[in-house]
């Protein structure tokens, strides 16, 4: 009987365990949602980026303790685990007579200051149906435009933007896309009523995914932010009795933009925020070919110079080449990736790139391979090293090689000799620099689709015929010019990526970028 009574008490625990357990899958669960969803709608160029993001929360928020000043020889505590700051300082006024807020106001000229700030600040209005209208029923809050202020305040170097960005934009096939905070408005909500009712903050770029609010040290009661997401809702309630106070701090919340939220209403004190827009950028590792115009002058780097000289001398292949560059760097990717991301390029091989593009010439880039097999003629095992466009060509959905010989391949052989490409076009530049790597890694258990292995990859740059440069150079001097100054990146990029065909290139690839030299296919423009 007792053995019995308690495996009816035990089972009766493991039910409840398995309750809780069910519990926090389903609030896990429902946390977690497709962060395409709060992206802007992908362009063709970069779809492929935003597929398979999940992200842990809709909002996210936190403190950053503020230092106390030092009290003659005292020893500042060092506390590595808490993110700290000693104090913010918002600059405004005109040029001639402008004044600095110190917060905390640990003074007399810093609370004098302050008060001054508050003065400053015009009536906020708010977006309805379109136009900005004031009502102080809706928003009773006042606002500097960045055009008014300055601050100290930079949420990168304390690291904000580095928590919301692998909270809100995780990253996806080891692409962590980066973040760009705006700095939009300096608001103050102050007691008794101000606020600001429900709203969806209004995007301003494409690329918007959120906002960030960042509380100042200011005492105040009431004004919590309230973030709403499908029946959820987070609160962050930041009042303070007094900023001077041993647990002074500045407070911040983001989130997405198509989360609905508030300002309760301020009883008393001043309650001042910054706000910024967040826009998502490419991030770290994937510039190349987005680059704003002038941000990197490719004329600067010394191959630029080089390939310049060899293309203006006649006797530089002068019945025209491919130039097979092999990388120094390894890249990513699935083994059904439709094509290599040029955008991810670096080091050494973005600079290539980019050198060649500035220069007009079109580059391609192709995977490639090592493969043990015997020489047809001596009968002798040997190394083969073969290129292809398209991961998926050559690898099936394990990661497992299913290329054909007779397929799209282009044989390299083993010493990279140029005979050995079709019609002898190519003529290899640089060492390969070890094995072709294939390093399969699977990443989401068994669905071995979404393996990722590395490959070295060859970069084949066209060089035209010295004919074909005779007649162009004029033409690659404009190209330059374009893009050291004012060529829209997009643009450029698209020229870049157009396919066409190309006689040089056959056997080698049948969509080799666009170059800017006349004698090329029908598509090419300029
Ligand atoms: O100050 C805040 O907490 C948020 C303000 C806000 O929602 C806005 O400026 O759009
Ligand atoms: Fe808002």
């Amino acid at each position: 009987m007792a053995t019995k009574a308690n495996g009816g008490a035990s089972s009766l625990v493991k039910m409840a365990q398995t309750a809780i357990l069910d519990d926090i899958t389903k609030s896990v669960r429902a946390q977690s949602k497709s962060a395409s969803e709060y992206m802007p709608k992908p362009s063709s160029s970069d779809h492929r980026l935003l597929i398979n993001f999940s992200c842990p929360a809709f909002a996210c928020g936190g403190t950053l303790q503020m230092t106390r000043p030092k009290q003659g020889d005292e020893p500042v505590e060092a506390k590595t685990q808490t993110s700290t700051i000693s104090s913010v300082q918002i600059r405004f006024g005109d040029e001639s007579e402008g004044l600095t807020a110190t917060l905390p106001a640990r003074s007399e000229v810093a609370t004098r200051n302050l008060s001054t700030l508050i003065e400053t600040c015009a009536p906020a209005a708010f977006g309805r149906g379109g136009e900005d209208v004031f009502d102080e029923t809706y928003r009773k809050a006042r606002k500097l435009d960045t055009s008014q202020f300055a601050t100290t305040f930079c949420p990168y170097a304390n690291g904000i933007i580095d928590v919301v960005a692998q909270m809100l934009l995780p990253s996806i096939a080891g692409h962590q896309r980066g973040v760009k905070a705006e700095l939009y408005k300096l608001n103050v909500y102050s007691g008794p009523s101000g606020k600001f009712k429900s709203h969806v903050d209004t995007p301003r770029s494409e690329k918007q995914f959120g906002s960030l609010v960042v509380c100042l040290p200011v005492a105040h009661e009431g004004g919590e932010l309230v973030v709403r997401h499908e029946k959820k809702e987070l609160v962050f309630d930041w009042s303070t009795e007094d900023p001077h106070a041993e647990d002074a701090a500045v407070k911040w919340a983001a989130f997405y933009s198509d989360c609905e939220h508030e300002v309760l209403e301020v009883t008393s004190g001043h309650r001042i925020t910054l706000t910024y827009n967040l826009h998502a950028t490419d991030g770290v590792g994937h510039v190349v070919g987005n680059i704003p115009a002038g941000l990197l002058d490719p004329t600067q780097l010394p191959l630029y110079g080089l390939l310049k000289t060899a293309l203006e001398t006649p006797s530089f292949f002068s019945n025209g080449r491919v130039l097979a560059m092999p990388t120094t760097h390894a890249y990513a990717h699935t083994s059904t990736d439709k094509e290599l991301l040029r955008s991810s390029l670096k080091g050494a091989d973005m600079a290539v790139h980019e050198v060649v593009s500035t220069l007009g010439l079109g580059c391609k880039l192709k995977i490639m391979f090592d493969v043990e097999g015997e020489d047809r003629e001596t009968d002798e095992d040997m190394l083969k090293t073969y290129m292809v466009d398209k991961p998926k060509e050559v690898y099936d959905s394990t990661g497992a090689y299913t290329y054909e010989e007779e397929g799209p391949l282009a044989w390299a052989n083993e010493e990279f000799g140029e005979d050995q490409l079709p019609e002898g076009k190519v003529t290899w530049v640089g060492e390969k620099k070890q094995e072709a790597l294939n390093i399969v890694i699977p990443t989401y258990g068994n669905e071995a689709s979404v393996a990722f292995m590395y490959s070295y990859v060859a970069l084949m740059v066209r060089i035209p015929s010295s004919a074909e440069r005779m007649q162009s150079s004029s033409q690659i001097r404009k190209a330059a010019e374009e893009a050291a100054q004012d060529e829209e990146p997009q643009k450029k990029k698209a020229r870049n990526g157009e396919e066409s065909v190309d006689s040089m290139f056959e056997g080698i690839g049948e969509d080799m970028s666009l170059s800017r030299f006349p004698n090329r296919g029908a598509k090419a423009e300029e």
